[in-house]
This record gives structure tokens, sequence and C-alpha cells, in this order.
């Protein structure tokens, strides 16, 4: 646990901060709102039925405000107008109609600007499911050496939070253009008036969007930087309460360790926050101030020109609406502008997760080779060597030997030694680093690496236990039968699972794990007999069992194993075990130290030899004399 804190206090303190620096150019913000258009086609795909509505019921709405101040204008000429007239000329109706007008508009406005929070609440909600879905989609598709690279996972984080801001702008972006088209509108009024009215209200908004633009490009590096910590502090929340560490945790008293870190980390990001958002609101302070100044000065000028005649009280009232409402509309569409923009750089988080690509995929350019069936010849290692990403050692080096189709093969070797990289190069979960590997002669890489997969079963040591019912963890192993319940039973029959499966009060039904609510928790020998019958859901021509029998004791084992050689009669299999009564029962044992092939040949041969195997299994079975 120690080291793994370690590394990470090491990684975080190794890598420079981005947040005292602005770590983008306003070159870059500018060619991040790139990003939109594919965005809002996403959006689009999403429904184009409530874009659409969406779309025409803005459009609408941008047109009001005009409108509105507008008839307010003739309403207050027309009650100017009525009191000059003589007392018993006055008539109140073409007032009331008018009234009755701005009235309809109000009502409409506000049932539209319903509308468009209602069409943006459901359009959201659909995005943010289906973006979610095409995250774990393409994460599903990417390869197993992606998921463990660091930079890799802090991207996927970046992809997965930023969900909810992608909501919002999208709403963003459709109220940008509303507001685009009611300034329009609303700019063509005051400029008729008088054009320069338009340029001070440039002069009394530009500073603040300045100032926004600044600081959020601080948030974003900040929030950008801290990635890697953030994580850390999810991981560290996750590990001090929950039911998988708990017990741990408790009996190694790690509670104080652990929230040490957290606070050290979470203070730290405190801070750096505080600092960032008081300054921010002490700048928004001053230039809401420039602004507002900007606003009365227009007014005192409007006003001098309604007391000089020029214009009626009417009017004066259309333009100083007009010029407030300018004001806040550009307000807000330039401090949008500044949140769009940095929305636009944390798309680029997302769409960078999704230009991810799998390097293990079927090779398009060629036409794949069809799978064998039978495997004929069986598997080929090449002088095959693998290194993990960022490991100075080799797992594997100068490997050659032969998997025999129908042959049972027993992997023998201490801990480390690479027994579970090669079963992972047989899967293709990677491929080798030099060397290949043949399958019935040809190069595994020719085949498509999902058809490899389907007829490879393999059992993992830490295989996942998944919190479901019993039924659906035996299912896993071949999911497109998840409803086929005979299937099931039978799996379970041979992987001795139906014994544990007859304990549950809702048998197949039950819902394992202590994660949900009833469910029931099993011991470690009972998830695996639950764990290999996923082996036996699958017609797999090549099985392999990665050590997932540790802790069962020796006899059920023993009986797994007598049942998986006669099961798998004529299948090529491998084994992977530290209890020698189990790997004697192979046609052949592959022992590899370190990486390295040591010898090869069946338990009498091997004993004969007197060479390394011979000597593990002296050493353990003196262990029983
Ligand atoms: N994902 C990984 N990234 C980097 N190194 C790894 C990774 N997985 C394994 N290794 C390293 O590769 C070597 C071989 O590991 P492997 O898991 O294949 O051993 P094994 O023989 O299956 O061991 P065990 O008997 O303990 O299960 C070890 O030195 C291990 O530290």
């Amino acid at each position: 646990m120690a080291s793994i804190f370690d590394s990470l206090h090491a990684v975080s303190a190794k890598r420079p901060r981005q947040d005292g620096k602005p770590a983008l150019t306003v070159r870059e913000r500018f060619s991040a709102l790139g990003n939109l258009p594919e965005f809002l086609k996403l959006v689009w795909h999403t429904s184009p039925s409530l874009t659409l509505a969406n779309i025409v019921l803005r459009l609408l709405r941008a047109a009001l405000p005009v409108a509105i101040l507008y008839v307010g204008q003739l309403i207050l000429d027309q009650v100017i107008a009525l009191g000059r007239l003589p007392a018993a000329e006055r008539t109140l109706s073409p007032v009331l109609t008018l009234l009755a007008l701005e009235f309809g508009l109000a009502i409409l406005s506000d049932a539209l600007g319903r509308g468009v929070a209602l069409l943006d609440s459901l359009l959201g909600d659909l995005f943010a499911n289906q973006s979610s879905i095409r995250l774990m989609e393409h994460a599903a598709r990417l390869d197993l050496d992606q998921f463990e690279d660091s930079a890799f996972y802090d991207k996927l984080e970046r992809a997965r939070r930023q969900t909810l801001s992608r909501t919002v702008l999208m709403s963003q972006v459709l109220s940008q253009a509303q507001d685009f088209i009611t300034m329009g509108f609303l700019a063509v009024g005051l400029a008729a008036f008088n054009p320069w009215l338009l340029l001070l209200l440039l002069v009394a908004v530009v500073p603040a969007f300045l100032g926004e633009s600044h600081f959020n490009e601080r948030s974003y590096s900040l929030v950008h930087g801290w990635t890697p910590e953030r994580r850390e502090l999810d991981y560290l929340r996750v590990t001090g309460a929950s039911d998988e560490t708990a017990k741990e945790v408790k009996i190694f008293g790690l509670a104080g360790f652990l929230t040490d870190r957290f606070r050290q980390l979470s203070d730290e990001f405190y801070e750096k926050n505080k600092s960032l958002v008081v300054r921010r609101a002490g700048w928004g302070t001053f230039f809401a101030a420039v602004g507002a100044a900007g606003y009365y000065a227009a007014y005192v000028y409007i006003i001098a020109q309604a007391v000089r005649g020029a214009v009626s009280i009417g009017q004066l009232t259309f333009l100083a609406g007009s010029f407030a409402r300018m004001r806040g509309l550009l307000e807000g569409i330039l401090s949008r502008f500044s949140s769009v923009a940095e929305g636009a750089l944390y798309l680029q988080d997302f769409f960078d997760f999704f230009h991810l690509q799998p390097r293990i995929v079927r090779n398009e350019t060629r036409p794949v080779r069809p799978f064998p069936r039978p495997i004929r010849v069986g598997f080929e290692f090449e002088n095959v060597g693998f290194k993990y990403r960022n490991a100075e050692k080799w797992a594997l080096r100068n490997l050659s030997f032969t998997l025999h189709a129908g042959e049972k093969l027993a992997l023998v070797g201490e801990n480390g030694s690479g027994k579970t990289t090669l079963v992972k190069l047989l899967s293709r979960l990677y491929d080798p680093t030099e060397g290949r590997i043949l399958l019935d002669g040809y190069d595994l890489r020719e085949y498509d690496p999902q058809e490899l997969r389907q007829e490879i079963g393999v059992i993992f040591q830490d295989f996942v236990r998944f919190q479901l019912s019993a039924g659906q963890n035996l299912a896993v192993g071949r999911i497109e039968e998840k409803e086929n319940t005979a299937r099931i039973q039978s799996a379970a029959a041979q992987s001795l699972a139906d014994s544990v499966v007859k304990k549950l009060p809702q048998g197949y039904d039950q819902i394992i794990g202590r994660r949900f609510a009833g469910g029931v928790d099993l011991s470690g020998g009972e998830w695996q007999k639950i764990a290999l019958g996923r082996a036996y859901m699958r017609d797999a021509q090549l099985l392999i069992l990665d050590e997932p029998t540790a802790a069962l004791d020796a006899r059920a084992e023993y009986e797994v194993f007598q049942r998986f050689n006669e099961l798998t009669q004529g299948k090529t299999a491998v084994l992977i075990s530290h209890r020698f009564s189990t790997v004697r029962m192979a046609d052949r044992i592959l022992v590899i130290e370190q990486g390295k092939f040591i010898e090869i040949g069946s338990h009498q041969e091997l004993l004969a030899r007197g060479g390394r195997y011979a000597e593990l299994f002296q050493l353990q079975a003196a262990g029983y004399r």
C-alpha cells in the first residue's frame, strides 16, 4: 500500500504544475471553438426533432424583447398624446388595445422561455446519456495496454467528468445564437437613433469580457493540471470507505493515513482555487462598475435629447430600455463566449479520448484469415518477447515452444515468472514486443481478434466478482446465453458451482456480493467455483485456467481438474497452478523462470530429467512428508 502512495507522491511532485501560468494561448482557445460544429452534430443526432423544436422556439423568442419595447414606446406616446387632448375626447380604448398586445407578448415570451428550458433539459438528459454510452462503448474497444497507462486514465476521467458541462455547453451555444439575433434587432433601433451609442456599449462591456476570459483560462488550467490529484482524491475517498477495503483499513489502522493524505491534497487544491476565485470576484466587481458607468453615460445622453425635445418620451423609454437590454445581452454574450470557449476546451478532452484508437484490431487492409475450426497444429511461440508499457525489464524473452492442438499444457514458475503474461499474449490482450505467435502456421495478428477471443475461454486468477445474480455471474462466460437456464445449470454442475447455488436462498436469481441490498457474499472458493463455470458456458477451442482454483480446498481442486480433463477431451487447454498434484495431470508442463524458457515435457520426463521441475516438485512433496 505504502509503495502505491509513495509512487503517487513521486508522480505529483515531478509533474510541473500548470496552474501558475496560463497553459493556453488566445489562439488555442479560439481554435478550440472549432470543436463546436462536431459537437452540434452530436447534439443534432441525439434527437433531430427536439433540436429543431428548440431552435424554432428560440428564434421566436429572440424577436420578442424588441417587440415588447416597441409596444411600450407606443403606449407611452399614446398616453402623452391623450393627455394633451380636451377631456371629452380622451378615450382609453387604443391604449387598452396596446396594453393587451403587450400583455399577450409578455405571456408568449414567458411560455416560449419555459418551452425552451424544457427542451433544453430533455435534450440535455438524452445527450448526457448518449455520451456516457459512447464513452463506455469506446472504452470497451481500447486495448488493455491503454488502460494501464495513467495518461489514459486522466483523459478518460476528464471526458467522463464533464458530462454535465457538455449539456450546459449545449444550451449556452443555443442561447448565444438566440441572443445574437435579439441583439441584431435592438442594434438596428439603437443605431438608427445614434450609432455612437453602440460604440459606447462596447467600451462598457469589453473589459468585463477580457477579465472573464482571463479567469476562465486560469480556472481551466488549474482543473486540467490537477487531474491526477483529483483522481488520487477519488481513490482515497473510495479506499477510505468501501466494503472492499474496510477490513484492511480497520485491521491496519489506515484511516488516519488515508485522511491525512486526503486533507493535504484537498487543502492544497482549496487554497489554489480560493486565490483564483477571490481575484475573480474582485475584478468582476470592478468591471461591472465600468459597465454601469457606460450605461449611465448613455442614459444621461438620451435624457438630454428628450429634454431638448429631440426624442419623444416613448422613444426615451424605448432607447433607454434597448440600451439596458443590449448591455445585459452583450455582457451575457461575451461572458458566455468565454465559458463556451472553456466548454470547447473541455470538449477537446472529450474528443481526444474518442481519437484514441486501439492497435489490436482486425486488419482492414488485408482479408482476415478465417479462424481454423478445428485447430489442427496449435499455437507456436517463435522467439517471443514482451515488455509492459513503461516497464524496464522484459516480462518474457526468447520464448519458443508449441502448444499442440488438443494438448493440456500446464505452466509452472515462481511468482512473477510471466505465466499470466503468456496467457494474455495467447488471447491477444497484448501483442508480442518481439517474435511472433503462430496459429496453424499463420501469425495470430492475421486473424480477427474478436473471433480469436470467441474461441478462447480464459478464467483469470483475478476474475471479476460481478455484483449480479449467481446465474448472471455464470452467464458472463457467454452473455448471449443469459436466458438459457439449462446451459447455465449444466455449466454450474461441471464447475461444482451447483453446490454453491443450492445453498443460496434464491438459487440462481440470488444477487451475490455485498454491494446491493439483499446481496449474499460468498467465500473465496465459492466465488471461484462460480467463475470456473464461465469457462463451461463457452464453446471455446482453447481453454485457459489461470490459477482460478487457488482458493479451492485440495479435494475440490483435484475434482475440478479431473472433471476439466474429462470435459475438455480433444480440446486444447492451458492450466496454471502452483499445486503439483494438479500440474501433473497435464500432458506436458512448461517451466518458465523470470520470463525465460527452462524446460518442457511430461511429469515423468521432467522428473527423470532432474531439472528445475523435479527440484520444485521435491520441494513441495517434502512439505507434505
Ligand atoms: N500490467 C503490468 N505492467 C507492468 N508490469 C507487469 C504488469 N503485469 C505484470 N507485470 C510484470 O511482469 C512480470 C510477469 O508477471 P506475470 O503476472 O505474468 O507473472 P506470473 O508468473 O503470472 O505470476 P504469479 O504466479 O504471481 O501470478 C512480473 O515481473 C510483473 O511485475
